[in-house]
């Protein structure tokens, strides 16, 4: 017996690869459904940033017709094929508490919440198994970083994983708090919902296109890291010139290097960088803090915003429940 915590894209693979060799398993799962963050936390206008044949699951590739780039729905969709192709039944509502090995009978104790039950009563069970796959993500919990003066701040904040579009915030001015591929996505969304958008860069990142990363991507089969890096660099560097001068700079270690040593990803361009050329978002650096609804920036510039989102990622909950 397996169990594999977690039904995201990757304990559905695990799963799928499982069950092809017949091999029991149990996909357990905190939410009422797989792929979660795809389905309940990830905004509107989400596409995969790789190209479709980077980003298929074991033994089944996107249909010849899906565009090169998959939207959100038909990622889901491939899932929902997926799922139903390899007999993938997770149960749900499962939130694992405590894991821990018993290394005289060799085998792990996994004890679950069941938040199944509708008369409000909590059930816990134990499973017991050979082997355990942590799938449960890098992405588990969105993060809100602790700013002096957010209790008190009276316009609305959200994390970027609430964010669906930007139609409630037409004619508003708001601020994005961090530069991942979320924050400047979601500005760029915001931009063209007609909101007055600013984002806080506070660190150096780097800007690629898809293409550029596709391409990226294509070279690593033939070429070390060090010089796909200064290659796609290069042409990052062709494309945009210096970013500097609008307030982005561009980290001194390549970016195929650090999404390997690090696993931060390049920003992949949807369009925000011209607006941010243009002026048409603004870019700020880092926050201080929130006085009377503004927000104090490092460099003591003071500006009122009426939401925030933050954009400023997440971490993975695996040492909350895996004892070692
Ligand atoms: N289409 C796609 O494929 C997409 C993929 N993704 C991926 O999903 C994952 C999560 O992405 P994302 O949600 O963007 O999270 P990330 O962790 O990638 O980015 C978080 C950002 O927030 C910044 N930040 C954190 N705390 C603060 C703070 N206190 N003040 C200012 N800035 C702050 C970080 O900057 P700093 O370096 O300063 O800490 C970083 O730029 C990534 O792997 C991303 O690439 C996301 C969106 C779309
Ligand atoms: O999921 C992410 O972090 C992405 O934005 C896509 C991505 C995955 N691996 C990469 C390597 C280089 C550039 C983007 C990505």
């Amino acid at each position: 017996m397996v169990v594999i915590v977690g039904a995201g894209p990757a304990g559905l693979a695990t799963s799928a690869c499982l069950n092809r060799l017949s091999i029991p398993n149990i996909v357990l799962e905190r939410e009422d459904c797989y792929a979660s963050l795809w389905k309940k936390r990830s905004y509107d206008r989400l596409k995969l940033h790789l190209a479709k044949q980077f980003c298929h699951l074991p033994y089944m590739d996107f249909p010849p017709n899906a565009p090169t780039y998959v939207p959100k729905n038909g990622f889901i969709d491939y899932l929902d094929n997926y799922v139903s192709h390899f007999g993938i039944t997770p149960r749900y509502l499962r939130s694992v508490e405590s894991v821990i090995y018993d290394s005289d009978a060799e085998k792990w104790q996994i004890v679950v919440k069941n938040m199944t039950t509708t008369d409000n009563v909590i059930e816990t069970e134990v499973y017991t198994s050979r082997f355990l796959v942590v799938a449960s993500g890098e992405n588990s919990q969105g993060t809100i970083p602790d700013i002096d003066g957010l209790d008190s701040y009276g316009g609305e904040y959200i994390h970027s994983n609430q964010y669906e579009n930007g139609r409630k915030f037409r004619g508003k001015d708001v601020l994005v708090v961090g530069c991942g591929n979320s924050g400047m996505e979601i500005a760029y969304d915001l931009w063209n919902w007609g909101a007055n958008t600013s984002i806080v860069v506070r660190n150096p990142v780097h800007v690629l296109t898809k293409e550029m990363v596709k391409m990226a991507m294509i070279m690593s089969q033939y070429l070390p890291c060090k010089a796909v890096d200064i290659i796609t660099v290069a042409i990052s560097r062709l494309k945009y010139g210096k970013l500097s001068k609008y307030g982005i700079r561009m980290p001194t270690k390549g970016p195929f290097h650090l999404k390997e040593t690090t696993g931060r990803s390049p920003v992949i361009d949807v369009g925000t960088i011209s607006k941010i050329k243009s002026g048409e978002i603004k870019v700020l650096p880092g926050m201080e803090c929130i006085k009377d609804n503004e927000v104090v920036f490092t460099n003591g510039a003071t500006v009122q915003f009426d939401a925030i989102v933050f954009a400023t990622g997440y971490k993975s909950t695996v040492r909350n429940w895996l004892k070692l």
